[in-house]
């Protein structure tokens, strides 16, 4: 989570906001996500802006752990600011993916561009060594795709879940949310310890239990009027 930046729907900005969603991140949806159930239903957004400030500049996010998004899809623009080091945004695999935790892209952000990705998508933000980063964030979401998974037509977060492959890569780690963090990145050479806020959350396993149904469930996806 970042702890700097702004809530744009809370300024002002919510109809520019949906207007961005309607006229560039739905309709670009649909032609890169024609398979997603969600990709003809996006609605709404929470959009916001993060800034990343290095340790010379004072107090300020640097980084950002690994995660998935609260969004069916995401939009994300570099806004500035002229000269900052060190961008990337490290992608991996999709939340509840065998390859979840596997590296998959590393985006280095610079001024004027922007990245879509599916909200599921793991991903976070490197350390930034000079500067000031400030991008902007649409998280679109779907209240069709929502509403299905909140009566059971769909898993509670969207997606089945298959168990973890072997390959996981130290970069994918998350300090938050993977309660294998430390063992894994023991030996190395990156990573560190936890803070003591990350200590205290409550650990969300990746990997589903042994007798878990992965698959949709058909029944429940009848409704009784
Ligand atoms: O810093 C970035 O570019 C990514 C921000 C992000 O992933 C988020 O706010 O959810
Ligand atoms: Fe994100």
């Amino acid at each position: 989570m970042n702890n700097y930046g702004l809530v744009l729907n809370e300024v002002g900005m919510r109809d520019y906001c949906t207007s961005l969603m309607a006229k560039v991140v739905a309709p670009l949806s649909k032609i890169l996500f024609p398979t997603e159930m969600f990709s003809n239903s996006l609605d709404h957004h929470h959009t916001f802006c993060v800034e990343y400030r290095a340790e010379e500049l004072g107090v300020g996010d640097r980084h950002l752990d690994m995660h998935h998004d609260a969004s069916e899809v995401t939009l994300n623009v570099c806004l500035g600011r002229d000269g900052f080091k060190a961008s990337g945004l490290q992608f991996c695999g999709d939340y509840g993916a065998s390859d979840h935790r596997a590296s998959s892209l590393k985006l280095e952000h610079t001024i004027g561009t922007a990245v879509l990705h599916l909200g599921r998508r793991r991903h976070g933000a490197d350390n930034i060594t000079g500067g000031e980063r400030v991008n902007l964030i649409v998280w679109a979401r779907s209240s069709a795709f929502r509403a299905a998974a909140a009566y059971g037509h769909v898993p509670p977060d969207g997606y089945p879940k298959t168990k973890e492959g072997s390959v996981v890569d130290t970069v994918c780690l998350s300090r938050a949310n993977d309660a294998d963090y430390e063992d894994r990145v023991k030996g190395s050479g990156q990573g560190g310890e936890r803070g003591e806020e990350e200590k205290k959350r409550k650990y969300v396993p990746f990997n589903p239990p042994p007798k878990a149904s992965c698959a949709l469930n058909v029944k429940k996806s009848i409704v009784k009027f």
